[in-house]
Formats: C-alpha cells, sequence, structure tokens
C-alpha cells in the first residue's frame, strides 16, 4: 500500500456502530410515531474522526473491530468514506447507535448498544496493527471500551506508542480518560461535562474550566481541548489559552461535532499549525458538522467558509498552573 504523505494518523475504533437517526415530530409515550425520515451512517468516534480527515482532505488509517451482519454493512459504509480502513473481525454483531431527533420541544435523545465481547487474540491483533501504523505519526485513541477490552487499554496503548514516537490523541470518558491521562497524551479533548467528571465539581464559569484544563495540561500534556458544545471550545497549553466561540449554524444534529472538532486540531497540530489556528479549524469542524443530520459530518467547502467567521482570543498565563482539583 502506498503510505499517506506527511506523517502517518491512525485512528481506532474498538467499539463501532451503524447509526440510524430519526427525524420526528415528537415521542409519544406508549405510542408508536412515524419518522419523517432517517438515515444510517458509519458511526464510533475513531471512525469519524478519520471520515472527517477525509473531508478535510488528510490521509488517514482506521483500525476498528467489526463483527456479524451490522459488521458486514459497517464495512460497506465506510468503503467509501475511509482512506485505509483496516477491520479486524470478531464473533458477533457490531453494534447499532440510534438518535432521536425531536422537532417539538427541540431535542436529541442517543442511545448507545454495548457491542460484542471482544477476545484477547483480536485486542492483541488491535494493538500490533495499531504499533505497526502509527510510528513516528499520531494515533487517535476515542470512544467507548467493548466488553472484554480493559479500561486501561488506552493507557497501554499511549505508552507503546512513545516508545515508537508515536503522539496520541485520547478523547475518551471515565475510567479510560482518568487511566489515560495518567501516561501524559499529546492531547485529551474532554466536553464540559467530561471535565467536570474528571475533576469531580461542577465547572459554572469560564475560569473554572480555565484553572482546570491548566491543571491537567500541567501534569504532561501538550494541549487540553474544552469542548463548549454551542458556547464554542477552549485549548490550553503551557504558554496560553486559546478561547473560540462557535460561529452561528442552524443546528440539526450534533452527533459527531466531537469527533470533527478533534479531526481539526489533529489535521491543523499535524501539519505543525499553531494552536490558535488548530482551535479555529477545530470549532469550524465541529460547528460545521452541527449542521448536518444524522451522523452526516461537514464539508470542506462549508468549513472554508466558516473559518473566516472565528475569532481566537489568546489568554497569555502570567501566573504558574494551579493544582488539580482532588
Ligand atoms: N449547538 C451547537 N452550535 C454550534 N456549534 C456546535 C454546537 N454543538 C457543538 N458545536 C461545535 O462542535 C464542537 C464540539 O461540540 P461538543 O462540545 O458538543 O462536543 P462533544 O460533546 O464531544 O460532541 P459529540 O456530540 O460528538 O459527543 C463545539 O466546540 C462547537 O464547535
Ligand atoms: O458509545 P460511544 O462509543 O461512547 O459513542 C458512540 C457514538 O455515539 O459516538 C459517535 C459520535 O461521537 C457516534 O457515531 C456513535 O454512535
Amino acid at each position: 500500500m502506498i503510505e499517506p504523505p506527511g506523517i502517518p494518523i491512525v485512528c481506532l475504533t474498538l467499539n463501532p456502530s451503524v447509526d440510524i437517526s430519526y427525524d420526528i415530530s415528537n415521542l409519544v409515550v406508549d405510542q408508536k410515531i412515524h419518522a419523517h425520515a432517517n438515515r444510517h451512517d458509519p458511526g464510533g468516534n475513531g471512525i469519524n474522526v478519520a471520515r472527517a480527515l477525509k473531508h478535510l482532505r488528510v490521509p488517514a488509517h482506521s483500525v476498528c473491530i467489526v463483527g456479524g451482519e451490522i459488521g458486514d454493512f459497517l464495512q460497506r459504509l465506510i468503503a467509501h468514506e475511509l482512506d485505509h480502513p483496516h477491520c479486524i473481525r470478531i464473533e458477533g454483531e457490531t453494534r447499532v447507535n440510534v438518535t432521536l431527533l425531536q422537532r417539538e420541544p427541540r431535542a436529541q435523545y442517543e442511545v448507545s448498544g454495548t457491542g460484542p465481547q471482544v477476545t484477547e487474540l483480536a485486542l492483541q491483533a488491535v494493538i500490533d496493527e495499531v504499533l505497526n501504523l502509527a510510528g513516528g505519526g499520531i494515533a487517535v485513541l476515542t470512544g467507548s471500551l467493548p466488553p472484554g477490552v480493559p479500561p486501561d487499554m488506552y493507557a497501554s496503548l499511549i505508552r507503546a506508542l512513545r516508545a515508537q514516537a508515536a503522539r496520541c490523541v485520547l478523547d475518551a470518558q471515565a475510567e479510560a480518560l482518568i487511566h489515560g491521562i495518567e501516561e501524559r497524551p499529546f492531547l485529551i479533548k474532554p466536553n464540559l461535562y467530561e471535565l467536570e467528571q474528571l475533576v469531580g465539581r461542577a465547572l459554572p464559569n469560564l475560569d473554572d474550566i480555565v484553572t482546570e484544563a491548566r491543571a491537567l495540561q500541567a501534569r504532561g500534556i501538550e494541549y487540553v481541548c474544552v469542548s463548549l458544545g454551542a458556547e464554542g471550545a477552549l485549548l490550553v497549553d503551557a504558554q496560553a489559552s486559546y478561547l473560540a466561540k462557535s460561529p452561528p449554524v442552524d443546528v440539526v444534529s450534533t452527533v459527531g461535532a466531537g469527533d470533527s472538532m478533534v479531526a481539526g486540531l489533529v489535521a491543523a497540530l499535524s501539519r505543525g499549525e499553531p494552536p490558535a489556528e488548530a482551535l479555529r479549524l477545530a470549532v469550524a469542524c465541529g460547528s460545521g458538522t452541527a449542521s448536518r443530520p444524522g451522523t452526516a459530518l461537514f464539508g470542506y467547502q462549508q468549513v472554508q467558509a466558516l473559518l473566516a467567521g472565528i475569532d481566537i482570543q489568546r489568554i497569555k498565563h502570567t501566573s504558574p498552573p494551579p493544582e488539580n482539583s482532588p
């Protein structure tokens, strides 16, 4: 296979899905309702990051685990959307995740399935594939862990990838995030809720968010990006904090917005762009995706148009980083 130009980028999806979204008027308890429209998209965070990178014209490898006939369907869906898919097959069925986009009152409901049991053998094949592909590059480790995968899986991979001179981007939740942070990934991207869960307290204003993001960064993580939904995002490195507001878009479905943001960060940072530009691209990608139905992602031209409307506020750090919350 011809290696993509630039450094290798590898997106891992241990628990992919076929995403189904239904556009509905409103849910009625104990009654059947009929959708106005529905769509199927490939899903799972790493797959979405790789799809978004392709939209940005950045080639990437995707390593994912698939099973059963739903796995076959997923492979058909990703065949058109990914540059370099590497699918490891297991027993059982790939999960189906559902999004309900309710019109009145406007609401988005998301249900994620559990995913099939992953054997030690399959997991080892995944680890080997990622280590083989990502040396000297960037590995994107994101999404939930299916049954059979230990909670320190991302942490172990970060350690092993560091030995291969690869930088890791971690976008995970709960235990997987806690363990992963211990291994000092290159970048993490919690949303505000995930950051609050991580630090164990509510973060009602921007100062609180900056304080906790800086404390995390000081633990040896080069970049901490906190996504703030409609409010935009914050990016913190050792020198400064950067804040971007989301550009106005007509929001349809935010599924995949965070993954699109990760892709924007990876695309820019892998080209050596400064953090302010990485954040600008990330927010444009996230907001572009929020304007699309289901798990459909932003368009290239759309992102180019959104970029011009995103201002970045740079707040220089003048004091040492604060201590972490307990
Ligand atoms: N309602 C919105 N309006 C405009 N932009 C949005 C909206 N929601 C999300 N975005 C864009 O997408 C980015 C990521 O969104 P968010 O903070 O919701 O991430 P997330 O929770 O990881 O997303 P996901 O839904 O993929 O899990 C935001 O920083 C913003 O740029
Ligand atoms: O259940 P997880 O692994 O936490 O999240 C899976 C998922 O909801 O995340 C993606 C959007 O970010 C969707 O494509 C997918 O269905």
